[in-house]
C-alpha cells in the first residue's frame, strides 16, 4: 500500500501520461493523471477495501472521444452533498490533441481531425474517470480520515495521500475531486496545520463532517498490556487519549507519528511485540492486529470536525442550515478583533469557532514609544466560523463591514453545516 506523497506521481510513481485538455479560451491543463487502482469503496460509507496505487497509468487513446469535467454536482458522482457552483463548470474538453495517440492503430496515414462540434451529450454529467468521485485523504486505508471521506462522499473512491499538503495538491493538481481534512476536535483542539494550509492553498471549503472517534488500542496478537514499552499514533490521537493511557499502561513512552492506521500498520509490518498503537477498530482488522482495549478516548464526546475543500466553490443557499468560514487580519493586530466581532453581534449571527494562527509575512508589529522603549507585538491571521449563509443579506452586511476594519480578508467556504444526528462514540 503506498500513499499519495510529494514523489507521487512526480517522484517514482510518476504517470505514464497525462490527459491534457485545451479549455475553448485559455491554455492547455493537465486535467488527470490516471492510475491502476483498486480503489476503496464505500457501500456503507464506510471503506471497504485498500487503494493500491501503482506506477502503471493508463494511456487514454483519446482521437474519437470527449470528455466532461470532473466538477459537476456531487450526486451525479453517486454521492456527496455539495453542488460544485454551475459557472465554474466547463462541462466538456474539446480539443485532446496533446493525448498521446496509440501507435499500434495507426496503420493509415494519421489525417488531420477537424474539431468536432459539441453534443448534448457533451454537456451532460459523465466525469471522464467513472462515475466516483475520488477523494483525497492524509493517511492511510483505515485512517479516520478515510471513514471521514466515507461519510462526505458515501460512493468516493478514497486515495489515500501521506501530507496534509499532498491532499492539497492532488486536488489543485486535478489527481483527485476533493480533499476531506481534519481541522478540529472536541478533545485535541484545532489541527493548526490545516489552518495554515488552507490558507497557503486556493481550494475552497465546500462541505464539512463530524466523526465520532472511537479510538482502539492495537497490538500483535498475544501482546500483553503491562509489556507494552511504547504506544504510538497521531499526536491528536495520543492527546485524546493522554488519561486513559495513563491508567492502562504508565509504564509506556508516547510516539508520534503520520496517522492512527499507519501506526497500525508500521506495528505489523515490523513485528512490534513490545509496541501498541491508537487506531480505529477497522485499522486492526485491516493489519490484523489485536484490540487490546476499547473505546479509550477520554470523553466519549470524541468528534473530529472534517472539511471538504474543492477547485471551485459552491452556491450558498438559505433552504438549510449553512456555515460559512472566513480568515483576516489588520496592520493594527488585535485591536481590530472587537469590531470585526461586534459586526456580527449586531446581526445575530452566532459565531462556532475562532481561532488565531501567526502571521507568517509578518509576524512582529514594532510599536516604538521615545520614553519607554519598543513593544514588540505578535501578529495574528483570525479564522472565523459564523452561522449563517453568504446568501444571506446579513452575512454580506457582516463581511462588508468586517472589510472596513480589515487589511487582509478572505472567504474560506460557505457551505452546507453537518445536521446529521448526535451519536457519541459509543
Ligand atoms: O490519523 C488519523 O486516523 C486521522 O485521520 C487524523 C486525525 C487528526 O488529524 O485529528 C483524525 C481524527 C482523529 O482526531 C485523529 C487523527
Amino acid at each position: 500500500m503506498q500513499a499519495l506523497s510529494p514523489s507521487t506521481p512526480t517522484g517514482n510513481l510518476r504517470p505514464t501520461s497525462y490527459v491534457r485538455t485545451r479549455r475553448p479560451s485559455g491554455p492547455s491543463r493537465i486535467v488527470r493523471c490516471i492510475y491502476r487502482s483498486d480503489p476503496v469503496h464505500f457501500p456503507n460509507g464506510i471503506g471497504a477495501s485498500r487503494a493500491d496505487w501503482q506506477s502503471s497509468c493508463a494511456i487514454l487513446n483519446a482521437s474519437n472521444k470527449t470528455f466532461s469535467h470532473q466538477d459537476q454536482p456531487a450526486e451525479a458522482h453517486g454521492g456527496g452533498s455539495d453542488h460544485v457552483a454551475a459557472v465554474n463548470g466547463h462541462k466538456a474538453a474539446i480539443d485532446l490533441k496533446l493525448v498521446p495517440i496509440d501507435s499500434s492503430n495507426s496503420s493509415a496515414p494519421a489525417v488531420p481531425q477537424p474539431p468536432k462540434p459539441l453534443t448534448i451529450t457533451d454537456l451532460s454529467p459523465a466525469p471522464m474517470h467513472g462515475s466516483r468521485l475520488r477523494v483525497a485523504y492524509q493517511g492511510v486505508p483505515g485512517a479516520y480520515s478515510e471513514a471521514a471521506a466515507g461519510k462526505a462522499y458515501p460512493n468516493c473512491e478514497a486515495i489515500p495521500c501521506d501530507q496534509f499538503e499532498v491532499a492539497f495538491q492532488a486536488v489543485e493538481l486535478w489527481i483527485a475531486d476533493r480533499a476531506v481534512l481534519p481541522v478540529e476536535n472536541s478533545l485535541g483542539g484545532s489541527i493548526h496545520r490545516n489552518y495554515d494550509l488552507l490558507l497557503r492553498h486556493r481550494l475552497h471549503i465546500v462541505g464539512e463532517v463530524q466523526l465520532p472517534v472511537h479510538h482502539c488500542l492495537l497490538a500483535l496478537p498475544g501482546t500483553r498490556m503491562d509489556y507494552l514499552s511504547r504506544v504510538i499514533s497521531h499526536p491528536q490521537a495520543l492527546s485524546q487519549c493522554e488519561h486513559t493511557l495513563t491508567k492502562l499502561c504508565p509504564q509506556a513512552a508516547r510516539e508520534a507519528v503520520d496517522d492512527t492506521a499507519g501506526a497500525a500498520e508500521y506495528i505489523a509490518v515490523n513485528n512490534l511485540r513490545d509496541t501498541a498503537a491508537i487506531a480505529s477498530a477497522r485499522a486492526a482488522k485491516l493489519y490484523g492486529l489485536q484490540v487490546l482495549a476499547d473505546g479509550i478516548q477520554d470523553d466519549s464526546s470524541n468528534v473530529t470536525r472534517f472539511v471538504m475543500l474543492a477547485r471551485e466553490p459552491i452556491i450558498p443557499r438559505t433552504d438549510r442550515p449553512f456555515k460559512t468560514s472566513i480568515v483576516f487580519a489588520h496592520d493594527q493586530g488585535t485591536s481590530v478583533l472587537f469590531k470585526v466581532l461586534s459586526a456580527f453581534a449586531f446581526r445575530n449571527i452566532s459565531l462556532t469557532k475562532i481561532e488565531s494562527r501567526p502571521h507568517r509575512n509578518r509576524p512582529i508589529r514594532l510599536v516604538d514609544d521615545a520614553n519607554v522603549g519598543t513593544a514588540k507585538h505578535f501578529e495574528y491571521m483570525f479564522y472565523i466560523d459564523f452561522e449563517a449563509s453568504l446568501a444571506e443579506v446579513r452575512a454580506q452586511n457582516a463581511l462588508a463591514e468586517v472589510q472596513e476594519f480589515t487589511s487582509f480578508l478572505r472567504v474560506l467556504g460557505s457551505y452546507p453545516m453537518d445536521m446529521t444526528p448526535w451519536s457519541p462514540s459509543a
